[in-house]
């Protein structure tokens, strides 16, 4: 990935960095490069995920998806980063493998999402790395009572990825199921170059290679300056404009293809630097749908987000046909891409013409290798602003306290949490 971080300039935006600030905040990022580097050196947790395009195995992934290589369609039971990285990776690609991410518990949508399937040639992704995540094993359980009642042996299309021990890792043992582990010292939101995202590109017949290779020539651009390093470039960045008031962050991509990319940076960027009162609240965008939606807000509401770009140099065209209708000539002189790369043009220029920091991300184009080093540098991004912001990046216990209270609410335990729950402060306006 390359950045263009001149319209983050405080000479262009309000908030904006100066020069002469993003000079000073380099020493900074000389001293959290040392710490970052120390940490994947010793593979320390978090740390450790940035050295995932070593560690990950393409062949032990393959040989796991091996039984069911031949699927029709493959469902994803898993949630957060036991989903996001994966479905970014096989939403962005092409392939013939249809694909269905079961993460979310609404009913009507797990059942209509299971009647799309074609089960008898459907395989089973269960993943989750404490392995005791309710909303996954519940699904999970739902897919596999779904395969028995058609008549499918469920174990024999499912693989799992989850951690040394839990429910999950039980599961699979008693039934004897591939499986495979989440790497240790990798968090969840930090996995997608592991086999937590790769599983389902293997079974899709993506480029596992390509992807960990995107992802090594990243790596390689990690160094003590962020005038060296696009990844720490965006870091720094993100992280001086919300200290100057921009504490939202809006990622827009412009290609369709990016739409799941924006929820797997929300989560990337919300779980790993929204602690000790601090962090920038990410906001999901699609370039242009979303010029015709809150565009009119990001150039004209408060001065409090920074828009994030992200735009492949190279991608399939298509032609936009004559017309008879005059005023629309210029349409048809265009091609669809030509008129999407003037909107993003256009769109970044309003935006700095109207003083509102943004920054542009270019990928060559969204191929496995392009995206591997997306997906790696901005993990590498997020763990740098996490040092700048001095917070802890790679846990979440705010998260916690709903998971006992649901928990108590099912039965499942005495928890404090669930009692709570009951003591709602009300003031109902009823129609
Ligand atoms: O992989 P697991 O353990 O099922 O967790 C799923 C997700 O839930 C979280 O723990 C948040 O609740 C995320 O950090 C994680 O990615």
């Amino acid at each position: 990935m390359d950045v263009d971080i001149g319209n983050a300039l405080a000479s262009v935006a309000s908030p904006g960095v100066s020069r002469d600030s993003l000079e000073r905040l380099d020493e900074q990022v000389a001293d959290a490069h040392e710490r970052i580097e120390d940490g994947m050196a010793n593979g320390e947790h978090g740390y450790e995920a940035l050295n995932l395009p070593d560690r990950t195995d393409p062949d032990e992934i393959r040989r796991a998806v091996e039984p069911v290589a031949d699927a029709e369609a493959l469902v994803t039971v898993g949630i957060g980063g036991s989903a996001l990285g994966a479905a970014t990776i096989t939403e962005a690609l092409d392939s013939d493998t249809k694909t269905v991410y079961l993460d979310n518990v609404d009913p009507a949508w797990v059942t209509a999402e299971l009647e799309r399937l074609p089960l008898e040639n459907t395989a089973i992704n269960v993943v989750s790395r404490s392995g005791t995540t309710a909303e996954t094993l519940a699904n999970f359980l739902v897919v596999r009572e779904a395969f028995e009642d058609a008549g499918v042996d469920w174990t024999e299309r499912t693989i799992v990825t989850t951690g040394e021990s839990g429910p999950l890792r039980d599961l699979s043992e008693r039934h004897d199921l591939p499986s495979l582990k989440v790497p240790d010292g990798v968090p969840g939101r930090f996995s997608a170059l592991s086999a937590v995202g790769m599983v389902a590109a293997a079974v899709c017949g993506h480029d596992l290679e390509a992807l960990l290779e995107g992802a090594t020539a990243e790596a390689d651009t990690l160094s003590g300056s962020l005038f060296d390093c696009p990844a720490y470039a965006y870091g720094a960045t993100s992280y001086a404009l919300d200290a100057r008031g921009a504490g939202m962050n809006a990622m827009v991509p412009y290609a369709e293809s990016l739409e799941t990319y924006s929820e797997w940076f929300a989560q990337l960027w919300a779980e790993s630097l929204g602690k000790d009162d601090l962090g920038q609240t990410p906001l999901r965008a699609l370039g242009v749908t979303d010029q015709h939606s809150q565009l009119q807000l990001y150039r004209a509401g408060p001065r409090d987000k920074v828009v994030t770009f992200v735009t492949p140099r190279e991608a399939d065209d298509r032609a936009i046909p004559d017309t008879e209708v005059d005023d629309l000539a210029y349409l048809g002189d265009a091609t669809l891409g030509e008129l999407l790369d003037a909107e993003f043009e256009a769109t970044e220029a309003s935006l700095a013409a109207a003083g509102r920091p943004n920054v542009r991300i270019e990928l060559e184009r969204v191929d496995e290798y392009e995206l591997g080093g997306l997906l790696y540098g901005m993990e590498a991004a997020c763990v740098l602003a996490g040092e700048l912001y001095g917070v802890n990046t790679f846990e979440q216990p705010a998260v916690e306290w709903a998971k006992k209270a649901t928990r108590g609410l099912l039965g499942g335990g005495e928890f404090e949490e669930a009692d709570a729950v009951a003591e709602k402060t009300e003031l109902r306006v009823e129609r």
